[in-house]
């Protein structure tokens, strides 16, 4: 799997509370595009540069080709035009050319701050900022389905269990029921993720741009949309699923880093067939012995942190702990005792 360590490009969202604003530490959140060949993602990425908006963003294309070295286009959006350079990554994935001379184009792209606000990637890879996904309204459903060699995870699937923000496009091509399949399909795999239905990928900027801005600086809204947030049935065989669930109390932040370890590198928790549970992302929000405020835990592949929110828990506020996961063989059950057993020393509660 040559997807394993995908290198964090930007933690949009470490910066806690404030840390979007403006200042000598502002960073500039990454959105990355993904979606199934032919898609959408080219007309999206067209719409949001030729879209008449004050926001200032860089572009970089990441083609798929054939060749050794492909040559990546690399625009800058500023009031209507174009800047365009170029540059080139090594293979046709994203998050292992970022790993040599991708990691330096943004970091030269991120000393000319001042000039953009926000940077788009398009890519079928993945990686860990920001991360929208086309969906094709006709052929999605068809594309989710489609069976991989034993062991392999559909990409089309990963792609959707990864994704932020889900754009069903060519909905003129589909009826009602279609999309309603399509729909639903793609909320069994993501149970958290945002949809949004459009053609000609015409969507509201403000849905696509900052997408972890909304996480981090409110653990409000994300401890309500983690509350809308259900455990999913495989709707595809073999499926990945969105499991979630809540245990109440404190718990204690190395039993917690115990716990998703095992999770994910140990690869050591189990479902009763035992296959072992593969989680693609991970989000949460708890409660630390010993911290007034809530923390955020985002997990993308084996890669995790914990952030502590500007949310504190409020004195009459029961203090509880809401994960959810996505991915393959995920039992809630199982996964709900492992973690009470794990983070709070068998005298679960809840
Ligand atoms: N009918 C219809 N066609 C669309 C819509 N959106 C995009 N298309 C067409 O679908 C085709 C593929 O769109 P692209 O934006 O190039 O898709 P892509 O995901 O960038 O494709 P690749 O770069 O090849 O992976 C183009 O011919 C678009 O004009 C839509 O809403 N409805
Ligand atoms: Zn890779």
């Amino acid at each position: 799997m040559e997807d394993e360590d995908c290198p964090d490009l930007i933690p949009i969202d470490s910066g806690g509370a404030g840390g979007a604003q403006a200042g000598a530490s502002a960073r500039i959140p990454v959105t990355i595009i993904t979606g199934y060949l032919g898609a959408g993602k080219t007309t999206l990425l067209n719409y949001i540069l030729t879209e008449q908006h004050s926001k200032r963003i860089a572009v970089i294309l990441n083609e798929f080709g054939e060749g050794s070295a492909l040559e990546k286009s690399l625009a800058i959006s500023q009031g209507g035009e174009l800047y365009e350079e170029w540059l080139e990554l090594r293979n046709g994935c994203l998050c292992c050319s970022v790993k040599d001379n991708g990691v330096k184009a943004i970091e030269n792209l991120m000393q000319k701050r001042g000039k953009f606000d926000y940077i788009l990637l398009e890519t079928t890879g993945l990686a860990d900022p920001g991360i929208v996904s086309v969906v094709d309204a006709k052929y999605g459903l068809q594309h989710l389905t489609e069976e991989k060699p034993e062991g392999l995870i559909n990409e089309a699937s990963r792609q959707v269990a990864l994704a932020d923000l889900i754009i069903i496009n060519k909905t003129d091509l589909v009826s009602g029921e279609e999309l309603n399949k399509i729909r639903t399909s793609v909320r069994s795999i993501n149970g958290f993720v945002k949809i949004i239905e459009t053609q000609r990928s015409r969507v509201d900027l403000s849905n696509v741009l900052d997408l972890h801005a909304f996480d981090s600086l409110s653990g409000v809204s994300l401890q309500k949309r983690l509350q809308h947030v259900r455990t999913t049935h495989a709707h595809l065989d073999k499926g990945i699923i969105t499991v979630t669930f809540e245990v109440l109390g404190n718990i204690i932040e190395e039993s917690l880093n115990l716990f998703i370890q095992n999770l994910l590198w140990e690869k050591n928790v189990k479902d009763k067939t035992g296959c072992t549970m593969d989680v693609i992302r991970l989000k949460g929000l708890v409660s630390i012995q010993g911290k007034s405020h809530q923390v955020i835990v985002q997990g993308v592949h084996e890669l995790y942190d914990l952030e502590e929110t500007s949310v504190s828990w409020k004195e009459d506020e029961k203090r509880t702990n809401r994960l959810v996961l996505i991915g393959r063989n995920l039992d809630k059950e199982i996964l709900k005792e492992v973690f009470i057993a794990t983070v709070t020393g068998k005298q679960g509660n809840s």
